[in-house]
């Protein structure tokens, strides 16, 4: 039996979260392959080193002398060093590391330092092999994601390789350069592993006992759930849910291996399993509700709109031509709605509008800025009627104004539109209807 065993920033954010993983680590045998993030808060007003390596590429970006930042960074490893009692120095590695930011070796392999060093530690203080990811995850020539290459040089690696500590979030380009996932990347990291060496188990271990059917920080006390579909997570992750990243479940999704959620900080709690299929029957109608502020809402008005064959595909060509991904697309008879990333349009809002007019010719347009999306999400739904009146009255009565609603035709998620005023109350209030009065 194998385990991938994934610890987030917030898991070794300082010696003793170290020492904890240790534990976790050496109480099971099976967990051979580690891959860690870059040290995250040890308090709420913290920064992640991950920031802090942002914040000092900066510097070095606009000519400052970046060595008092640098050493706050080493400071934060030195003290974990120093906490577990290891005879290792970083003095080398952070020679180099202020060479290749004073000669501006990208943005990418300023942050991939994080979770390098991290790699170094964990590895010294594991007594496992240190893999550079740099030597086995890859990108492509245009930049994405080369799974196939990278399965194949991980799985002849790790063949060779008992027990390997591989840090999260990095790997290399075809020009041998540096690049990162996005934030929260090191999860994506960890399934890559997983399906490289067909693990049993993704562990992925953070600082909440699981998934939870809200956001614990809108929602307090928000129940765990036991068990949860891949297509269920990624809806919650892609929606805001940012225990695990939006791509994390791909890699694992090919060899239908489960992702195991646990908390550090209480190893005991059997924290959620994220599947592939399930007989297991949720004890509510949603799994879980998630969302994201800042959205523009682009509605487009023409009588007969209907009618016009190719109205659509004019009206997204214009999103396409300005780079603009759409999120959502209600619509009606003459009305159709266009719901966008509010940092994305409002620098091409213009360029967009005259865009419209002059493909569509419309009788009006009217924009809505400052909205919220949730999504409400649950295989439970599907054979429940009536959930999108629920809503509706719920959120009526506590006087929140619905923008939108738009129901997936997977009938696994509800969409709402709101005013991100009324954000945290509209999840409160959902959150209310069907975890809390169904229990
Ligand atoms: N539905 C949810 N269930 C659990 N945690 C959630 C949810 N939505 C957001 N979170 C937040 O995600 C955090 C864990 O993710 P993250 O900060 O990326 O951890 P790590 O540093 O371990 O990678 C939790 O502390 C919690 O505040
Ligand atoms: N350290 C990176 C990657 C990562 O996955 O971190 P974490 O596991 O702490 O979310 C970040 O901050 O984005």
């Amino acid at each position: 039996m194998i385990k991938v065993v994934k610890f987030g920033g917030s898991s070794l954010a300082s010696a003793e979260q170290f020492k904890k993983v240790g534990n976790i680590i050496r109480a099971e045998e099976e967990r051979r392959y580690v891959v860690p993030s870059a040290p995250g808060k040890r308090f709420s007003e913290d920064i992640k080193v991950t920031d802090m390596l942002y914040k000092c590429y900066a510097e070095a970006e606009n000519g400052k002398n970046i060595d008092k930042s640098l050493q706050a960074i080493k400071e934060r490893y030195d003290e974990i060093i120093k906490g577990l009692g290891l005879k290792l120095s970083l003095a080398d590695q952070f020679k180099t590391i202020k060479k290749n930011f004073e000669n501006l070796a990208g943005s990418d392999y300023a942050a991939s330092r994080g979770e390098y060093l991290n790699g170094i530690i964990m590895a010294e203080y594991l007594g496992y092999e240190f893999i550079d990811a740099a030597t086995v995850i890859f990108f492509d020539k245009n930049g994405e994601f080369d799974s196939e290459k990278t399965n194949e040089t991980l799985q002849k690696k790790l063949a060779k390789v008992e027990r390997a500590v591989i840090p999260g979030f990095y790997g290399v380009l075809a020009n041998g350069k540096i690049k990162t996932f996005s934030r929260g990347g090191s999860d994506v990291t960890g399934s890559i592993v997983a399906r490289a060496v067909k693990a049993d188990v993704y562990e992925n271990w953070t600082d909440v006992s699981g998934f939870m059917a809200a956001d614990p920080r809108i929602v307090k006390n928000p129940k765990s759930i036991d068990v949860i579909t891949y297509r269920e997570l990624r809806e919650l992750s892609y929606m805001g849910a940012s225990v695990l990243h939006e791509s994390a479940i791909f890699p694992v999704r090919k060899e239908g291996i489960p992702i195991n959620i646990r908390n550090t900080n209480a190893p005991q709690d059997k924290g959620t399993m994220i599947v592939g299929t399930t007989c297991n029957v949720p004890s509510y109608t949603i799994t879980g509700i998630a969302g994201k502020k800042g959205f523009v809402s682009i509605s487009i008005d023409k009588e007969l709109m209907n009618s016009e064959i190719g109205f659509g595909r004019k009206v997204l060509q214009v999103f396409e031509d300005n780079g603009i991904s759409f999120e959502h697309m209600p619509s009606g008879i003459d009305t159709m709605t266009v719901f966008v990333h509010q940092d994305e349009f409002v620098e091409k809002e213009q360029k967009v509008l005259a865009g419209l007019h002059r493909a569509v010719n419309p009788d009006t347009i009217e924009l809505e800025s400052d909205l919220s999306l949730i999504a409400v999400v649950g295989r439970g739904m599907k054979n429940n009627s009536g959930i999108a009146g629920a809503i509706f009255s719920a959120l009526a009565k506590e006087k929140i104004n619905i923008k939108m609603i738009d129901q997936g035709s997977s009938e696994l998620n509800i969409i709402i539109g709101v005013r991100n005023k009324y954000f945290e109350d509209a999840i409160r209030t959902i959150y209310g209807v069907f975890v809390q009065e169904e229990a």
